[in-house]
């Protein structure tokens, strides 16, 4: 795999996407791999394994704390899992660059460690809200300090007395959810948590495949501390968040028709696919089948003429990180697009909101932001040049977008398009997008 970490693109107009590609290895799935293979009994295979820099900065964390991960080979992970109680503390701090992911879930695997450890990130990440974790954590008895904002950095001092508790959150995040489900298997008792709305369930499957036993009653699931992971084999499929952006370039460039292989379909994660199947797109799911523990498919896509739709608000927290792509295919649809209560895009590696509508208004395109969400009207993409703000989904959204722009599109800030999509130039290039770095 190439890593491509150009700082600017230059997309040419126009062009159609032809092929058959897999994109890379499932990102959440990827960063569960390494931290349930660390914490497990026995040694853990993992394959399909993303080599992007949020999953490699989760890896170099758990190498820090003594763990022996090695890569055989492309996508190949070997970790020999130290049990629950077998972390080192780490010599200095932990950079997890740009991964909120990875912050998040550390927080509360090393609230019930026997040290103290400092989590660190870029820019980007030191904005990112940490209270979601650490008020929650608190409650269970862990001590965490952190900015006076509740930014990072957080000084984590773990404690082998926590709690478990019944918590309720106030927004639909898999990271909260995972967070206090890796804090719960160090805490006695149980520990619950309750969701608003479905989200991404990797953590939860993937401690079941460890052996671990997980309750799921509705929308609350639990763990009781004091037991035991044992390694199991993970493969990991292409990552949807990834197929994205070929799903909506497929589907906005006349002539088109392209196969993704090995999809990821969980169906906490298929919020994109239900949303461009309502907005008129030709989807086709080939080959559907179960991969340890997740169903995965191969996903066909060929031109349509979308229509703008109101987005469904259970399908945001299905779709949380696929809005920027989906916002360019409302840009080439027919008519309106509403989306509310997607306040959450705000808070990721950018305001994904406001980055996105100064992007499409820079194209040409009317795009109204709301507290919650966005209003695009479609029509045609212009030229010009647009700020990723150095947040990757934004960089490959708006290179998808110059397939159906009328003239050429300048991207800045594109060097984090590695941490989730380490070959996305030479892909795009492969499947017949004209893009320079
Ligand atoms: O648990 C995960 O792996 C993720 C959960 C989501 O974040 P939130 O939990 O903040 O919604 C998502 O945006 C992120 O890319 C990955
Ligand atoms: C929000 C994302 O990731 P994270 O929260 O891990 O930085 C993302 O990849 O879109």
């Amino acid at each position: 795999m190439t890593h491509d970490t150009i700082l600017e693109f230059n997309v040419q107009p126009g062009g159609r996407l032809q092929g058959t590609a897999r994109v890379p290895g499932d990102k959440s799935i990827s960063h569960r791999s390494i931290m349930l293979g660390a914490l497990a009994e026995g040694t853990t295979h993992v394959t399909g394994f993303l080599e992007g820099e949020d999953t490699l900065a989760t890896l170099a964390a758990f190498q820090a704390m003594g763990v022996n991960i090695t890569r055989p080979s492309a996508q190949t992970v070997i970790i020999q899992g130290v049990g629950l109680h077998g972390l080192h503390a780490p010599q200095g701090v932990l950079d997890l660059g740009n991964s909120g992911t990875s912050m998040r879930l550390l927080s509360g695997l090393l609230a019930g460690q026997g040290f103290t450890a400092t989590l660190t990130g870029d820019k980007s990440l030191s904005r990112r809200p940490m209270r979601r974790v650490t008020d929650p954590l608190s409650q269970m008895g862990a001590v965490i300090a952190s900015t006076e904002t509740g930014t990072p950095p957080l000084v984590i001092t773990g404690q082998n007395t926590l709690r478990g508790i019944h918590y309720t959150m106030p927004i639909a995040s898999a990271q909260v959810k995972s967070c206090l489900l890796l804090a719960g298997l160090y805490a006695s008792g149980e520990t619950c948590v309750t969701e608003p709305a479905p989200t991404r369930d990797h953590t939860e499957r993937m401690l079941t495949s460890f052996g671990y036993d997980v309750k799921r009653e509705g929308n609350t699931v639990c763990v009781r501390g004091g037991g035991q992971l044992r390694a199991a084999p993970i493969d990991v499929p292409a990552d949807i968040s990834s197929a994205a952006f070929f799903m909506v370039g497929a589907s906005i460039a006349a002539d088109s028709d392209v196969t993704l292989q090995h999809v990821g379909m969980n169906p906490t994660r298929i919020g994109v696919l239900n949303i461009l199947r309502e907005m008129g797109a030709d989807l086709t799911l080939l080959n559907e089948r179960w991969v340890g523990g997740e169903p995965v498919a191969d996903i066909r896509i060929r031109s349509s003429q979308l229509r703008g739709i109101r987005i469904p608000e259970d399908q945001v927290p299905l779709a949380i990180d696929e809005f920027p792509v989906l916002f360019i295919a409302a840009a080439c649809a027919t008519g309106e697009t509403v989306l509310t209560g997607a306040e959450e895009l705000r808070v990721k590696e950018s305001d994904r909101i406001q980055v996105m509508a100064d992007g499409l208004q820079t194209l040409g395109i009317s795009a109204t932001p709301t507290p919650d969400g966005i209003i695009i009207q479609g029509g045609q993409i212009g030229g010009g040049t647009v700020d990723s703000h150095g947040d990757h989904r934004i960089a490959m959204s708006f290179t998808i977008a110059a397939l159906r722009a009328n003239a050429p599109i300048r991207i800045l800030d594109c060097a984090n398009v590695a941490t989730s999509f380490p070959n996305f130039v030479s892909l795009a290039q492969t499947l017949g997008i004209d893009l320079q770095g």
